[in-house]
Order: structure tokens, then C-alpha cells, then sequence
């Protein structure tokens, strides 16, 4: 659909604003999951953009082609679209030829690069609130021998069942304070507004240098000083299958009271809104098989990755 012109009539202007943004919403949309899933690639809606200006992704702006592309969110957006000298308010279809070249060859690296699913000792598992991740977790200590779990310290109250040491090192605030006075956390953040939480570092380092895998289920914040402070971490970002499913699931855990449920729930759309800057996502239908991805994206040795039966 061509942009509207000076001697296009206001209101034939309007309708075809709104299905152009309804269009590009769903060419966005798709081009998210297409990717997830690996069966459109980026460089394939690139082309088609650039072969038809006036079609569904030639109209789309650079910005939104970017930032529907996995691990690219706004932080890295800005600093790409300067070094592919192309302005924000750019469509794919308007691009001029150096500009073209440019982004094409950006997206082919990336695309290179990523190729064969990049392995990683070290995986961090982030997601909103009752996503599953501390379930997914578990399944994956449980099930595949060779990946160690990391224990968190906290300093909130341990829940019925809850094991020192297995769940998580619950500590008090001036402990919490003296662990980090000391360095001896690779990552912490204050989660829900509420309590501390903290990876400590030691345990990580050890079995990164005997040669296992980590895996760290924590919040959002903490991926990031993650990714800072270790880049060649893999950030992967677990999602409910739909929202509805996500609240039934907080809910259906029974373990927070109303006003905490809705705490969790507020972080939760600011987590979900994160999600582009992860390296993957996955989608946690069923526990074992969204472990089974999880796994995948790690360097596990032979035989202890086999799940039990
Ligand atoms: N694939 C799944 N299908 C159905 N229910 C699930 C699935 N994965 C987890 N659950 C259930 O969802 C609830 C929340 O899971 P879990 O406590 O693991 O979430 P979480 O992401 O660790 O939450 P939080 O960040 O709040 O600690 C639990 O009752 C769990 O049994
Ligand atoms: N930044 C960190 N977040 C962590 C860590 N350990 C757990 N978490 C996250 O906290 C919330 C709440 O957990 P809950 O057990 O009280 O329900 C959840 O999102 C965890 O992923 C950590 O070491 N660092």
C-alpha cells in the first residue's frame, strides 16, 4: 500500500493509515514467532521488503524489522541504527542502495552467527512470575545429571517444603549486605519491590572450570548484570503459552496472597516487555519439553543429558 500523498483526500488518508499500522502489527507479529521457530528468517522478510516497497514488509520501518528480531531491544537498537547510518523513521522499502547493502549484510552475520544455535556452559533462565521456571529448573537437575543448578541466597522466608541449601540459602539482611560487601555475588536485585535475591559466584566458577554447565533461574535484573559481567552467557526467556495461562498458573500455585499476586503481576508486564533482549525464548507449554530446548542451548557431556524415562 502506497504511503499517502498531498493529493490523497483526508479521510482516504486515515483508512489507509490504520490498515497500513494494522498491517505492519501483524507482519511484526509474525515475523517474531516466525523466527522463534525457525521457519521464516529474518533476511527472507528483509528481501521480500526490499523486492516490494510498496508490500506488507517494504512499508515496515527499519526499527520495528529490528527490534521483532530476537536479543536486539532498545538499548542495542539505537547504537545499530547508527552504525548502519539509516534513520529511525525508515521504511525497508526506502532505503537508499548503500543503506540496503548495509542492513542486508548486518542481518546476514547475525544470521551466520547464530546459526546451529549458539551452546554455552553457562544458561541463564529468566521469565515472568509463575511462568515455570523454577519448575523447568528443577526438572532440569532432576533429569540431566551433568548441569549444575545454582542456589540463590535470599532473604526471603523459606515456603512449606522448602529445603536450606537445595532451594535456596535464606539469609538476613546483614548477611545478604556482607555477601556482597565481599564479592561474593556474581549477580543480585531487590524482586517484586520485596526481598533480596543473589547468585553467589564461587560455586559458578568451580564447575564452569570442571568442565559442567550452569543453569540460573533468576529474575530479569539479574540476567542483565549476567550478560554484563559474563557475555558468553546464554539469556534465554521462558513464556507462558498466553497470559490467561500465566495468571491461572500464579494463581492455581496457591503460595502468594492477593495483594502479592498483583505485585508479581505488574512485574510481570514489564518482564514480558524485556523479552527481545534475551538470545532465546522459549515457550513453556509442557515442563519437560521446554527443559529439553533449554537444554539443547547448552554444552552438556554424552549421556548424562538423557532424561529419565
Ligand atoms: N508447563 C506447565 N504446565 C502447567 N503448569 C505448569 C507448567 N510449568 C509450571 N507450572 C505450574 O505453574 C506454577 C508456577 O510455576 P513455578 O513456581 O515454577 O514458576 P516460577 O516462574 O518459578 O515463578 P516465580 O518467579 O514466581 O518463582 C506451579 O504451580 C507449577 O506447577
Ligand atoms: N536476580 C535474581 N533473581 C532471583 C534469584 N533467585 C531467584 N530469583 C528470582 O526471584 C523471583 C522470585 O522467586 P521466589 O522463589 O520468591 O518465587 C523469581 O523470579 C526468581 O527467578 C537470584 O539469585 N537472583
Amino acid at each position: 500500500m502506497a504511503e499517502p500523498t498531498d493529493r490523497t483526500p483526508p479521510e482516504v488518508d486515515r483508512v489507509a493509515a490504520s490498515r497500513a499500522a494494522v498491517e505492519a502489527r501483524r507482519a511484526r507479529a509474525a515475523l517474531k514467532n516466525s523466527i522463534a521457530v525457525g521457519t521464516v528468517t529474518a533476511l527472507s522478510v528483509l528481501d521480500d521488503g526490499l523486492e516490494h516497497p510498496d508490500g506488507v514488509a517494504g512499508r515496515m520501518r527499519v526499527t520495528d524489522f529490528l527490534l521483532s528480531v530476537p536479543a536486539i531491544g532498545r538499548t542495542k537498537l539505537s547504537r545499530i541504527l547508527d552504525d548502519l547510518g539509516i534513520s529511525p523513521s525508515k521504511r525497508i522499502g526506502g532505503l537508499g542502495h548503500n543503506q540496503r547493502v548495509r542492513l542486508r549484510n548486518f542481518v546476514i552475520d547475525r544470521e551466520a552467527r547464530n546459526r546451529g544455535r549458539r551452546k554455552s556452559r553457562l544458561v541463564v533462565l529468566a521469565g515472568p512470575t509463575a511462568v515455570g521456571k523454577g519448575t523447568v529448573a528443577t526438572y532440569i537437575r532432576e533429569n540431566y545429571r551433568d548441569v549444575l543448578l545454582s542456589v540463590s541466597a535470599t532473604t526471603r522466608a523459606p515456603r512449606p517444603g522448602e529445603v536450606e541449601g537445595v532451594n535456596y540459602y535464606f539469609v538476613d539482611d546483614t548477611e545478604f549486605d556482607r555477601l556482597i560487601a565481599d564479592h561474593e555475588l556474581l549477580e543480585h536485585a531487590t524482586v517484586h519491590n520485596a526481598y533480596r535475591y543473589g547468585t553467589p559466584r564461587a560455586p559458578i566458577d568451580k564447575a564452569l572450570s570442571a568442565g559442567h554447565s550452569v543453569l540460573l533461574e533468576i529474575d530479569i535484573q539479574g540476567a542483565m548484570q549476567v550478560r554484563e559481567a559474563m557475555p558468553e552467557a546464554t539469556l534465554v526467556f521462558l513464556l507462558p503459552p498466553s497470559w490467561d495461562e500465566l495468571v491461572r498458573r500464579l494463581v492455581g500455585r496457591g503460595t502468594e496472597d492477593s495483594e502479592e499476586r498483583e505485585r508479581r503481576l505488574s512485574t510481570a508486564k514489564h518482564e514480558l516487555a524485556a523479552q527481545n533482549e534475551f538470545d532465546y525464548r522459549v515457550v513453556n507449554h509442557t515442563v519437560a519439553e521446554a527443559a529439553r530446548e533449554v537444554v539443547d542451548l547448552m554444552q552438556t557431556r554424552g549421556p548424562s543429558v538423557a532424561p529419565k524415562a
